[in-house]
């Protein structure tokens, strides 16, 4: 099923796996009209796009990535890295001319920051592929960022924190810190695709969508956005009123 918002096309799905294949068009549209930078993201939600593009016809060899974050003090071939995530779900498969994804071995945060968002400037993105989190997050920043914000380092909320356990051995071990792209840097891409399935997810769905546009949900600056498309299963859009 397909409805129009007001700018967002949204697409209710059976499951994660038909979630995927309309995501794939969306990328596949993109690069046929001359895409040339893509905005990853990591996350349980966008492994069904990343499986159809690693298994489809397209080439990314001459594109350039760049992800929305990495967790503070992980290498990047720490298992749990964003950097690790990346390589094992899709460059692996398809390596791009470039990738960047912020580097959060670099424990000097201004510069390691500074830099990301240089490498933003440089290569301005096309289209955005985002997650959400359960408390109306996008990449990692949580309720309360600015919305202007550029890359900066986020100190994770305990509710983060404790949905992001489940990778980890235990709680302790997820990282406290991260850096990320900010809201104004998202909003920055020419398009962008969200993603969330999943009952958990359902509040911060219909916050999005039809809530205020309100630091409270920093998806909800989405409605600010000329183009983006949003894929749920039925499951994230049961709060949804229209
Ligand atoms: N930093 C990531 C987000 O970018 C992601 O959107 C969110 C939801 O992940 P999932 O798709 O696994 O629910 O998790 C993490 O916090």
């Amino acid at each position: 099923m397909m409805t129009q918002g007001t700018n967002m096309d949204l697409h209710i799905v059976k499951d994660q796996a038909e979630g995927g294949r309309v995501g794939f068009q969306v990328f596949k549209d993109a690069l046929a009209g001359g895409a040339k930078v893509l905005g990853l993201a990591t996350g349980s939600s966008p492994i069904t796009i990343y499986n159809e593009l690693a298994g489809s016809q397209l080439d990314f060899s001459q594109l350039t990535s760049v992800n929305l974050d990495e967790y503070v003090g992980l290498n990047a071939d720490h298992p749990q890295s964003y950097h690790y995530f990346m390589q094992k779900n899709l460059f692996n498969a398809k390596p791009f001319a470039h990738s960047y994804v912020p580097d959060g071995s670099n424990l000097d945060a201004a510069a390691a920051t500074s830099q990301y968002d240089q490498i933003i400037a440089d290569n301005p993105i096309d289209l955005q592929l985002l997650g959400l989190g359960q408390n109306g997050h996008i990449g990692f920043n949580e309720p309360g960022t600015d919305p202007e914000s550029t890359t900066h380092k986020v100190t994770l909320t305990e509710s983060t924190i404790a949905a992001n356990a489940r990778f980890f051995e235990n709680e302790d071990e997820v990282p406290r810190y991260a850096y990320s792209m900010g809201i104004g840097s998202i909003l920055k891409a020419k398009q962008i695709l969200i993603v969330a399935y999943g009952e958990a997810k359902a509040k911060a769905v219909a916050a999005m969508i039809e809530g205020p546009v309100t630091p409270d949900v920093p998806a909800s600056y989405l409605q600010t956005h000329p183009r983006v498309t949003v894929i749920l299963d039925e499951a994230a859009a049961s709060q949804l009123k229209h």
